[in-house]
């Protein structure tokens, strides 16, 4: 992963928006505000929507100089020459993406509530590890759920740190002082009544 990427800071991961003028003008939003990473995430599009939006999204992920990550799909990110990919358990190997992705892109890898699997997915050759549902998600309800202790307990494999689920501005401290470097955030970012100010709310918890 290059070095040019910020360590630290909101990871916004867009929401199942089918529109895709509208979800360039919410994700615009989100970015102009301060989101470092950006992940495209939508499980209600099919292929032909997925790549429309993953390229569009890419365009303005450059102009923001921010990482776009596909989730779910390492192809469709090595296609679209986007930053990198997010899997997860049902998602393949991720020896196998890391070996078909070019050099320095980016590998992110779910590991739950378990350390074990951060270990593998380190070993595997992930960029960083995401743990969590650390709180109730109201995108992904039965999402496992994990404890903060898992940030610290995994500070040496020495990668960054993503939480995800549930996070609001509120619950995102104590997150950070465990050891989180990139709070990942669907809801609490795009259903905020004004998501500029949550994700700036959200920087907020990095700085106290
Ligand atoms: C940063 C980040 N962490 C975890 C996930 C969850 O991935 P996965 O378990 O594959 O679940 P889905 O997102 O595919 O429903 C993620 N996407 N991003
Ligand atoms: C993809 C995923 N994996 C665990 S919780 C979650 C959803 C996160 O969304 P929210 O920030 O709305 O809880
Ligand atoms: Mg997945």
């Amino acid at each position: 992963m290059s070095p040019a990427w910020p360590r630290q800071g909101l990871y916004a991961i867009t929401p199942d928006e089918r529109d895709t003028a509208r979800l360039l003008a919410r994700v615009g939003t989100v970015l102009q505000a301060g989101a470092v990473w950006l992940q495209y995430r939508n499980k209600d599009a099919d292929d032909g929507l997925r790549g429309e939006q993953a390229r569009e999204l890419l365009t303005l992920c450059r102009r923001h100089g921010v990482p776009l990550i596909v989730n779910d799909d390492w192809r469709l990110a090595a296609a679209i020459g986007a930053d990198g990919a997010h899997l997860g358990e049902d998602d393949g190997e991720l020896a196998s993406a890391r070996a078909a992705l070019p050099a320095g892109a980016i590998l992110g890898a779910s590991c739950y509530d378990d350390l074990a699997l951060a270990r593998r997915a380190a070993a595997a050759g992930a960029d960083y590890i995401a743990f969590g549902a650390f709180f109730p998600s109201p995108t992904k309800p039965n999402a496992r759920r994990a404890s903060p202790a898992l940030l610290r307990d995994s500070a040496a494999l020495g990668l960054p740190r993503v939480a995800i689920g549930g996070i609001t501005p509120d619950n995102a401290g104590p997150l950070v002082e465990a050891g989180a470097d990139l709070l990942a955030v669907i809801s609490g970012v795009f259903d905020a009544d004004d998501p500029g100010a949550a994700v700036r709310r959200y920087l907020a918890a990095f700085t106290h």
